[in-house]
């Protein structure tokens, strides 16, 4: 999508979104692009414009302004052809109250030129102890994992998940995160919005971070986690550090619970060979092997805390 708007409201919205008469913008301009075979990750705070976002590009709501392609169509006037080529997944599960799980697979299966064996989906989400229970009696959990057989019943070529994750124990969780895995290695343009960083950073190929209806920062993980300034290393001192040799260290160096035999030492904005060599130093010139030493990355959550409070 490109420089994707989505107001809400009467009246007119002017180019910053303040509007008049009661318009909202909410998407305020969104750039990007999903591939196939790569996991494509929305993040961003309660309110971010995710899910309209995805909305947007299923082609659910039409956006005020700017392009949306969905498979090189334009999503809100397409025909029922395209949409057998995607599977969507709403947040809100979005299933019939009246219908068993395996019933309703099975119904979705029959509308589907080429679908999903639904016998191989339950397995694979392991869904078996529970599908042919009453909706009304299906954990939150449970539902999601349906919610999510029923996006890919009818074999999508691209899949949109808003919060596939969401309410899941661990175990359902890593099922899920298997599962998308597998569907990436098939080739299939996987679209996602979680609120679990950790989730975020194993699964992503590309992650987009939304901010008031706005993307602002985009890239793979290991770029938006690079850290120009240098990394943190940290180090185990085996005693406690006198005041005299905290003072010739080459740089500042902060702890953790207090200056103590087993602390752990942190020194940021180690960028080069030469910065190493001379904490190397350092320990040298007052006589300590420390234990442990590493380094620290930066995680897609710190960039997350970063965006957020920018
Ligand atoms: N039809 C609508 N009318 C009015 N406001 C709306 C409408 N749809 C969405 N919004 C508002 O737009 C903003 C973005 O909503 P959206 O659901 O896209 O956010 P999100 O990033 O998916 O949030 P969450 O993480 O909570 O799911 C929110 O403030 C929401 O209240």
């Amino acid at each position: 999508m490109r420089d994707v708007r989505y107001a809400v409201g009467s009246g007119t919205s002017d180019a910053m979104g303040s509007g008049t008469s009661g318009v909202r913008e909410i998407l305020r301009g969104v750039d990007l692009l999903a591939h196939p075979g790569e996991v494509t990750v929305l993040l961003g705070p309660n309110g971010a414009g995710k899910t309209t976002t995805l909305s947007c590009a299923q082609g659910l709501v039409k956006p005020s302004q700017g392009t949306v392609r969905l498979l090189g169509q334009e999503p809100f006037r397409c025909g029922a052809e395209l949409r057998a080529r995607v599977g969507v997944m709403l947040q809100d599960g979005g299933l019939p109250q009246s219908v068993r799980p395996r019933t309703l697979l099975r119904h979705v299966a029959r509308l589907h030129r080429d679908p999903w064996p639904v016998d191989d989906l339950i397995d694979r989400l392991d869904m078996g102890s529970f599908v042919d229970t009453a909706p009304r009696r299906l954990s939150g959990g449970q539902r999601q994992r349906v919610a999510l057989a029923a996006s890919l019943v009818g074999n999508p070529e691209v899949v949109f998940l808003d919060e596939p994750s969401a309410g899941l124990d661990v175990q359902s969780r890593q099922t899920v995160f298997d599962l998308v895995d597998e569907l990436r290695r098939r080739g299939l343009g996987i679209v996602l919005t979680t609120h679990l960083l950790e989730e975020a950073q194993r699964l992503a190929d590309a992650v987009h971070i939304l901010k008031d209806g706005r993307v602002v920062r985009s890239g793979t993980v290991a770029e938006l986690t690079e850290d120009e300034h240098g990394r943190r290393l940290i180090f185990v001192a085996p005693r406690t550090l006198t005041t005299q040799e905290l003072d010739c260290a080459p740089t500042p160096l902060t702890h953790e619970g207090g200056n103590r035999p087993g602390a752990r030492w942190s020194v940021d904005d180690v960028a080069t060979p030469e910065d190493l060599s001379a904490i190397a130093r350092w320990w040298e010139q007052i006589g300590m092997m420390p234990g442990e030493v590493s380094f620290e990355s930066r995680s897609l959550e710190d960039v997350f805390w970063e965006v957020s409070s920018s």
